[in-house]
């Protein structure tokens, strides 16, 4: 079967040469996927998170399948020592860092009074530390080289209206949501650029496992919500990532660019459930209207 259109590259080749970008969590899903693309368009990519024998299985794939630069680097974004080494040995194999993707997450759903302090704790250590973490040591990097760089968060669409049973990610999504438009306006003066992107449901084993599990996978079809009938590609979400970090976007910032097939709306329209009424239905509405 041909590839639809939107599960297709996009942007031409050679558009990210000579660009370096640390992924975290680069070793699996959404990130996986980002790199893949990255190294396509001619960046050298750094994937980082805690289990270096996944991070090494994948550079060595990625590296097989693109022929690109990939280096794999252990780091817990919780902790700002080993963030600094991850930028040090960045800079180490690379020379330069262009653009860091803010993308390692933890999640899962739980009734928000289950939770321990330390449930709470550790997705938004994961999630909101994280990415200051990083954030904080790559644009000291920058600001000293006096030199640009972009800043891409992967949040999602709740970071804005928030989620019941996903509590503490919903509370640090929305810190990192705070973090890129504040950034956006303070950073603009060093040529620093911050974005965001919100996605809506793409199947990845990460957020699947943990966000479905039985008896909800076979209740709950996560497409059945979204206006568009379908769940996200891999390849469209790197689409959108390669051209918001890449030069073609470089009056894009402090927009966070929300692709979930139009499902964080279809909650929010008083009337949008009227989906469910029959064409019969409406002639009778209609008729008693218009009497
Ligand atoms: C689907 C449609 C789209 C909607 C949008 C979705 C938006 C966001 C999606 C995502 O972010 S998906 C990403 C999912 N990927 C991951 O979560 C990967 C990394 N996750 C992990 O490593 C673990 O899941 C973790 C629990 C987050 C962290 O693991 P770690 O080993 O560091 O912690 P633990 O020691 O296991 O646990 C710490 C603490 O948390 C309690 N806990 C763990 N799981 C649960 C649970 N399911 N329910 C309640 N509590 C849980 C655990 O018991 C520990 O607490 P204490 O017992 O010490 O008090
Ligand atoms: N899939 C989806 O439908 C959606 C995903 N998102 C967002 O997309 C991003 C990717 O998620 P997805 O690909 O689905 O899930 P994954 O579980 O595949 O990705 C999460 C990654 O974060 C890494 N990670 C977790 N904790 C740490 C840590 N302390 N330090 C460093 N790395 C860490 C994990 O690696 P390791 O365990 O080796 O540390 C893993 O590679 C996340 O930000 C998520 O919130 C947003 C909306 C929807």
């Amino acid at each position: 079967m041909a590839t639809a259109p939107y599960a297709q590259p996009m942007l031409r080749d050679g558009a990210l040469d000579g660009k370096t970008i640390i992924v975290t969590g680069g070793g699996t899903g959404l990130g996986r996927a980002m790199t893949t693309y990255f190294l396509q368009l001619g960046a050298n990519v750094v994937i980082s998170s805690r289990k270096l024998d996944v991070l090494e299985a994948t550079a060595a794939e990625l590296r097989t399948q693109t022929g690109g630069k990939v280096l794999a680097v252990q780091c817990d974004v919780r902790k700002y020592d080993e963030v600094e080494k991850l930028v040090a040995r960045t800079i180490e194999e690379f020379g330069r860092i262009d653009v860091l993707v803010n993308n390692a997450a933890g999640n899962f759903i739980s009734p928000t009074e289950r939770l321990s302090n330390k449930a709470f704790d550790v997705i938004v250590d994961i999630v909101l530390k994280g990415s200051y973490n990083c954030t904080l040591a790559v644009g000291k990097h920058w600001i000293k080289e006096q030199q640009p760089g972009t800043i891409l968060n992967i949040v999602t669409t709740y970071a804005s209206v928030g989620s019941a049973f996903v509590v503490p990610s919903a509370t640090a999504k929305a810190g990192v949501l705070a973090l890129t438009r504040s950034l956006a306006v303070e950073w603009a003066k060093y040529g620093i650029r911050s974005v965001a992107i919100a996605p809506g449901p793409f199947p990845t084993e990460g957020a699947w496992s943990r966000l479905f599990p039985e008896p909800l996978a076979s209740k709950l079809d996560p497409a059945a919500s979204v206006p568009l009938k379908r769940v996200g590609s891999h390849q469209e979400l790197a689409n959108l990532a390669a051209f918001l970090v890449s030069d073609f976007a470089s009056y894009i910032n402090g927009e966070v660019v929300t692709i979930d097939g139009g499902e964080w709306l279809n909650g929010a329209g008083e009337f949008n459930k009227l989906e469910l009424l029959t064409s019969d239905m409406w002639d009778m509405i209609e008729k008693t209207m218009r009497r």
